[in-house]
C-alpha cells in the first residue's frame, strides 16, 4: 500500500497544487476522466472560446441599425469545433503527459483512475482498463472532485437522449433547432451561441423569470431581450420526455395548460452537484453540509485533520476564480500549517457570458432588504453615456447600492456590452474598502470610454 505526504483528487484546480515548492513531498494525483478538470475541458474555456464566436456571428443583426448593412453567410459548425478543440484537447493530454513523465514531476505520481474512500485517510484506486485496484494512504488529502451537472427525475428522458454541456459542444451538426432545459448560466450562454449560429432556440423554464438569482431588474431585463430571441417558455413543468421523428419531445404544463416543446436535441442545463457523493466520505469520516458540498472551514479544512478541499466540491459558488483562489489557500495552508491563511469569500463576483453580459457582485436589492440592511441605489443606463451612445445601446444598465452612512459598495449589477470587465473597477473598490464618492472623484475615468457608465451610476447615488 504506497504511502504519500500529500494525495490529491482531481486535476482541475487540484493540479495547481502542486509546484516546485512540493519537489519534496512524495505525491499523487488522482483522475477518472479527462486531466485538467471542467473548466479547459468543458467549461469556462470552450463556452467562452464559442461565445466569442457567437458574437461575431450575431454582429450582422445588430449593425444594421448603425447605418452598415451586413450579411451572415454561414457558420461552419464543424470548423469551429474543431479550431476550438483543436486547441483544447492538446492542453489535456500535455498536462497529463507532464505530470506522467516529466523530470520536474520525478516525486509524483499520476493515478488514472477514480478515487473513493475505504478506510481512515485509505483511498481505493479503480481503473477503467480492469487493472487491479490500489489503495494509497497519506499524512495529507486535498479533495478537488468537482461537480457534474444534474438530471431531473423526467419521465422518458434517459431513453429520449439529451446532451449536457459536457458533450453539447461536441455535436457533429448544427442542428436546426434545439430545447434548452434550464434558466440560469448555462441555458443563457448556450441559447446565445446556438441561436446566434442560426438554431432555433427555445428555452424551457421552471420558474417565471431567467438568470432568476440575479438582481430584480437585471433578470426581468435579460428576461425580456431572451424573449425577443428565443422561443422563452417560463413557468412550464416539464411532463415527460419523448423522442418524434425529428428529435425531441417536452410535453409540458404551463400557465396555459398543456403543451410540447419540440426540437432536433434537447439540452439540459438544470444546475450541477458536488461529486462529494462519489467519494466514500463516511470511510474518512468527511461531512458535507446539505447542498451536498464538503463541509470546510475558512482555511479549507474538513473535519479530518490534514484533509482541505476546494472549488466546486465545497464551494456553493462553483465558479473558477473562487476555486482558483481555494487553491491558493489551501497551497499556502499545506505549506505552512503553522500559519494558516484563511479564504476571502466576501465579495465573490460573477458574469453571465451571454448576450448582453450580465456582470454582478454583492448584495442584489431582494437580498439587501430581506436582510433588513440600509441602502441607496442608483442606476446609470448605457443610453446615457457617451460610449453608449456609439452602440447606439437602449437596453443595458449598471445599478449600484451602497451604505447610506458610509457610501461603501453593497453591491453592483450590470447588464449590457462587456458587463463582465465594466464591473470590475467596482470589484476593486467593495475589496479595498473604497466608498463610492471617493472612487467617483478621486481618480480620472478616460472619456468617452465604457467605464463611464460606472463613474455615473456612483454619482447618481443619493449621498451626501
Ligand atoms: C459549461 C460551463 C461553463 C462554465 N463557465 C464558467 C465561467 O465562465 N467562469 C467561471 O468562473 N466558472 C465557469 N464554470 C464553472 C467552473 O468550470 C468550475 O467552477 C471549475 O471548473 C471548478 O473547478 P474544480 O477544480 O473545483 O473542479 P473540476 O475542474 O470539475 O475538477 C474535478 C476533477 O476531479 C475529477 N474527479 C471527480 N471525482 C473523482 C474521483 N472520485 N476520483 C478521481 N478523480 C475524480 C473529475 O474528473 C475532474 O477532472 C463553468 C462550468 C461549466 C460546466
Ligand atoms: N459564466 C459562468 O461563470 C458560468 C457559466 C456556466 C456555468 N457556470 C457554473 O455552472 C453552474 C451550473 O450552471 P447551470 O446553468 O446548470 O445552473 P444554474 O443553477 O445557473 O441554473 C439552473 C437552472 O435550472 C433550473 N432547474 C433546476 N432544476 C430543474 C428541474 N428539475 N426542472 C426544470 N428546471 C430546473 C433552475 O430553475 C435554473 O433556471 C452554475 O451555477 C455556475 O456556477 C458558470
Amino acid at each position: 500500500m504506497p504511502h504519500y505526504d500529500l494525495v490529491i483528487v482531481g486535476t482541475g484546480s487540484g493540479n495547481s497544487i502542486l509546484d516546485p515548492r512540493f519537489a519534496d513531498w512524495k505525491t499523487a494525483i488522482v483522475e477518472k476522466g479527462t486531466f485538467g478538470g471542467t473548466c479547459i475541458n468543458v467549461g469556462c474555456i470552450p463556452t467562452k472560446m464559442f461565445v466569442h464566436t457567437a458574437d461575431v456571428a450575431a454582429t450582422p443583426s445588430k449593425s444594421a441599425r448603425l447605418g452598415v448593412d451586413e450579411e451572415l453567410t454561414g457558420v461552419r459548425w464543424r470548423d469551429v469545433r474543431d479550431r476550438i478543440f483543436g486547441r483544447i484537447d492538446p492542453i489535456a493530454t500535455a498536462g497529463a503527459e507532464y505530470r506522467r513523465s516529466h523530470e520536474d514531476n520525478a516525486n509524483v505520481d499520476l493515478y488514472e483512475g477514480e478515487g473513493r474512500f475505504v478506510g481512515h485517510k485509505e483511498l481505493r484506486v479503480s481503473f477503467a482498463d480492469g487493472r487491479p485496484d490500489e489503495v494509497l494512504t497519506a499524512d495529507r488529502f486535498v479533495l478537488a472532485a468537482g461537480g457534474r451537472p444534474v438530471i431531473p427525475d423526467v419521465p422518458g428522458l434517459a431513453e429520449t437522449g439529451y446532451h449536457t454541456s459536457d458533450t453539447v459542444m461536441r455535436l457533429d451538426e448544427l442542428p436546426a433547432s434545439m430545447v434548452i432545459l434550464g434558466g440560469g448560466y448555462i441555458a443563457a450562454e448556450f441559447a446565445h451561441v446556438f441561436a446566434s449560429f442560426g438554431v432555433a432556440v427555445t428555452v424551457v423554464n421552471r420558474s417565471g423569470a431567467l438568470l432568476r438569482a440575479e438582481d430584480d431588474d437585471v433578470s426581468a431585463r435579460f428576461t425580456e431581450l431572451a424573449s425577443q430571441r428565443f422561443d422563452v417558455r417560463l413557468d412550464r413543468k416539464v411532463v415527460r420526455a419523448r423522442r418524434t421523428g425529428g428529435g425531441v419531445a417536452l410535453d409540458l404544463e404551463g400557465p396555459e395548460g398543456a403543451e410540447t416543446a419540440e426540437a432536433e436535441v434537447l439540452l439540459v442545463a438544470t444546475g450541477r452537484r458536488p461529486n462529494s457523493d462519489l467519494l466514500g466520505l463516511d470511510a474518512t469520516g468527511v461531512t458535507t453540509v446539505d447542498s451536498g458540498h464538503v463541509a470546510v472551514d475558512e482555511y479549507q479544512r474538513t473535519v479530518v485533520d490534514g484533509v482541505y478541499a476546494l472549488g466546486d466540491l465545497s464551494s456553493p459558488y462553483e465558479l473558477k476564480h473562487v476555486a482558483n483562489h481555494e487553491t491558493r489557500v489551501v497551497q499556502h495552508n499545506l505549506l505552512h500549517p503553522d500559519e494558516q491563511i484563511a479564504a476571502d469569500h466576501r465579495f465573490v463576483p460573477h458574469a453571465v457570458f451571454t448576450a448582453p453580459q450580465v456582470a454582478s457582485v454583492g448584495l442584489t436589492e431582494r437580498a439587501a432588504r430581506e436582510r433588513g440592511v440600509s441602502f441607496v441605489v442608483a442606476k446609470q443606463d448605457y443610453a446615457g453615456i457617451a460610449y453608449g451612445w456609439a452602440m447606439e445601446d437602449t437596453t443595458g444598465f449598471a445599478k449600484i447600492l451602497a451604505d447610506p452612512a458610509t457610501g461603501l459598495i453593497l453591491g453592483a449589477h450590470i447588464i449590457g456590452p462587456q458587463a463582465s470587465s465594466v464591473i470590475q473597477p467596482l470589484i476593486q473598490a467593495m475589496s479595498f474598502g473604497l466608498d463610492a464618492r471617493s472612487m467617483a472623484r478621486g481618480q480620472y475615468w478616460i472619456h468617452p470610454a465604457m467605464p463611464e457608465l460606472v463613474e455615473n451610476a456612483l454619482l447618481n447615488l443619493p449621498l451626501d
